[in-house]
């Protein structure tokens, strides 16, 4: 059976974006109130008192935007201070990186994802929701800001939509040329806004390797990580090509995580919302850490039989609740 060991820990449901994949476009988000959310302690708590003694030491920070959380940079000095923990990563669209990048580093993080859809200025404001300020320049120094200071390896998360950045596919995958940087190409998931779920929202990551097959050449390759990106390297290249393919190749059986809501509900699979256990209610209100084992333990057991299988012909059939930036993707 596979190890479960990797966390992925939503600090905030907040986000100073709003892509269109990710949120709905107009309707009113009901956003936690800050008593709802986990404290920085409270989250140390757990995975002193749960998450750790159950065999995950894997972890990674994701929101909604977890550089606005104003404690970040705090509870990365924490978790990477635990003895347990064997990685520690962020996910992040980097418009508020380069002020935060150093302190990160030095906080002792050294991994960070970056979501970044597109090269062009008028493209990526039109696909992050962006009304009147264009974000892309501070975005893209952000992003070099991460490069500056050393953060290796640096992965660029482009969920590719078709019409809106597939024309943009090649550009994207240069950047790899002279660049130590691991661009991955994600297969968009229809949850979270109705609207893009028309015709074939999504395109097969195969077509997208051939594309660039065709161009340059492709050959296999690795890259430290604990997701599940397949690799590939254009030859010569200094940077990888990474291809999250969860609509057209299953890789349910090889899921090693589960995730933390920023409201500390623990959700054993991110398409099946069935046997969340809500840590934070249970925390407050008696701190019996081994019945919190207990409970989770029996989530551990039960995840294979939860884990996602109804993916029928590339479509996601399940109703959720939660939109990706509420779950942290
Ligand atoms: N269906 C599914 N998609 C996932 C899962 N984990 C990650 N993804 C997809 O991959 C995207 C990128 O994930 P990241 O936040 O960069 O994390 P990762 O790929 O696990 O990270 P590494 O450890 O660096 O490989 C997510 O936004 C999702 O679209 C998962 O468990 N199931
Ligand atoms: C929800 S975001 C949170 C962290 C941060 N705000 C960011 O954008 O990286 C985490 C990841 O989820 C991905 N994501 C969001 N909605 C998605 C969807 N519908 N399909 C596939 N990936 C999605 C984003 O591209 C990003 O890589
Ligand atoms: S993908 Fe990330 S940056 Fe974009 S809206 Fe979702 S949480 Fe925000
Ligand atoms: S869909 Fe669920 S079971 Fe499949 S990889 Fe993602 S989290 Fe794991």
């Amino acid at each position: 059976m596979q190890t479960i060991d990797y966390l992925r820990i939503s600090l905030i449901d907040r986000c100073n974006f709003r892509c269109h994949y990710c949120m709905p476009s107009d309707e009113e988000l009901n956003y936690l109130l800050r008593e709802s959310l986990l404290t920085k302690e409270e989250i140390i708590t757990l995975l002193k008192e749960v998450f750790i003694p159950l065999g995950f030491n894997k972890f990674r920070l994701t929101g909604g935007e977890p550089l606005l959380r104003p404690d970040l940079v705090e509870i990365v000095a924490a978790i990477t201070c635990l003895p347990e923990t064997k990685d520690l990563a962020i996910s992040t669209n980097a418009f508020l990186l380069e002020k935060f990048a150093k302190p990160l580093y030095e906080a002792g993080l050294r991994r960070i994802n970056i979501s970044l859809d597109s090269l062009q200025p008028d493209n990526f404001d039109s696909i992050i929701g962006n009304h009147g300020r264009s974000r892309w320049e501070q975005t893209w120094n952000g992003i070099l800001a991460a490069h500056q200071v050393g953060f290796d390896p640096l992965k660029l998360n482009v969920v590719v939509i078709p019409g809106v950045n597939d024309q943009e596919i090649l550009d994207l995958a240069a950047l790899t040329f002279d660049k130590n940087w691991h661009v991955r190409f994600i297969e968009f998931m229809p949850i979270g806004n109705p609207e893009l779920y028309a015709d074939r929202a999504w395109i097969p990551s195969e077509e997208i390797r051939q594309n660039i097959r065709q161009k340059w050449g492709l050959e296999t390759s690795e890259v430290l990580g604990n997701g599940p990106a397949d690799v590939f390297q254009i030859p010569g290249a200094k940077g990888t090509l990474g291809f999250i393919s969860q609509m057209s190749e299953c890789f349910c059986d090889r899921c090693n995580r589960m995730r933390l809501s920023a409201d500390g509900l623990l959700r054993p699979c991110l398409l099946n919302e069935t046997g969340q256990i809500d840590l934070k209610t249970a925390l407050r209100h008696d701190r019996d850490y081994q019945q919190l084992r207990d409970r989770v333990q029996h989530l551990l057991d039960i995840k294979p039989d939860i884990n996602f299988k109804q993916r029928e012909n590339g479509t996601l059939t399940g109703n959720y609740s939660r939109t990706m930036s509420q779950i942290g993707g």
